[in-house]
């Protein structure tokens, strides 16, 4: 499958908890690509974790973090590539994300509200309404999400090894067929 997308980097974006992280690892090994995480290359180069970035220095400082990093690894090639939930946010950020082959994976506000009910790392869940607050991202993101090349609609009960599954099926319908001359 390595060459399936020939070098192209692949972006999953989405809400937070859909699995762009789970799925993105098990993708960046099936297509033989390297796997790139934005948070994690984001809480590693400021030396804390998102929480504490969002607290320190608040979430304009943590969105330019958030491009400079993007803005850097699409200059690579050969890499799977999960975001951050709110990478669709900053136009500048399009871009950055066009130079690839852009998958969001969408999820109910249910079924991501019950995976992330325990998880205290996701700043902007740290509300009296955790459920609500899902639900107004969603609304605001949803249009901006829809600009992806690719839409996986996640139902309850699927691993992640069934997404990523779904996500190289779904890869050759939108690779651009070379033009004929005959
Ligand atoms: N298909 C799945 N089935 C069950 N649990 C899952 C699945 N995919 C991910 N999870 C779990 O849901 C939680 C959130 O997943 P993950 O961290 O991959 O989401 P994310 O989209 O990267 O979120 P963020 O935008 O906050 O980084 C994790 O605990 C993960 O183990
Ligand atoms: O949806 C969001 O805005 C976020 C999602 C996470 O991936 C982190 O980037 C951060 O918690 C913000
Ligand atoms: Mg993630």
């Amino acid at each position: 499958m390595g060459n399936l997308l020939q070098g192209v980097n692949l972006y999953l974006i989405g809400m937070m908890g859909v699995g762009k992280t789970t799925v993105g690892r098990l993708l960046a090994k099936q297509l033989g690509y390297g796997y790139v995480d934005t948070d994690d290359v984001i809480a590693q180069a400021a030396g804390k974790s998102i929480n504490q970035i969002f607290a320190d220095e608040g979430e304009a400082a943590f969105r330019k973090l958030e491009t400079d990093v993007l803005s850097q690894v699409c200059a690579f090639t050969k890499l799977t590539i999960a975001t951050g939930g709110g990478i669709v946010l900053q136009r500048e950020n399009w871009g950055y994300l066009h130079h690839g082959l852009i998958v969001w994976l969408d999820a109910s506000v249910e079924l991501i509200y019950r995976r992330l009910a325990e998880d205290t790392t996701r700043p902007l869940l740290q509300d009296v309404d955790p459920k609500g607050k899902l639900r107004s991202l969603l609304e605001q993101r949803q249009s901006l999400y829809a600009q992806a090349d690719i839409r996986i609609a996640i139902a309850q009960e699927e691993t992640p090894e069934q997404i990523a599954t779904r996500v190289m099926e779904a890869i050759p319908s939108v690779l651009k067929k070379p033009v004929s001359h005959s």
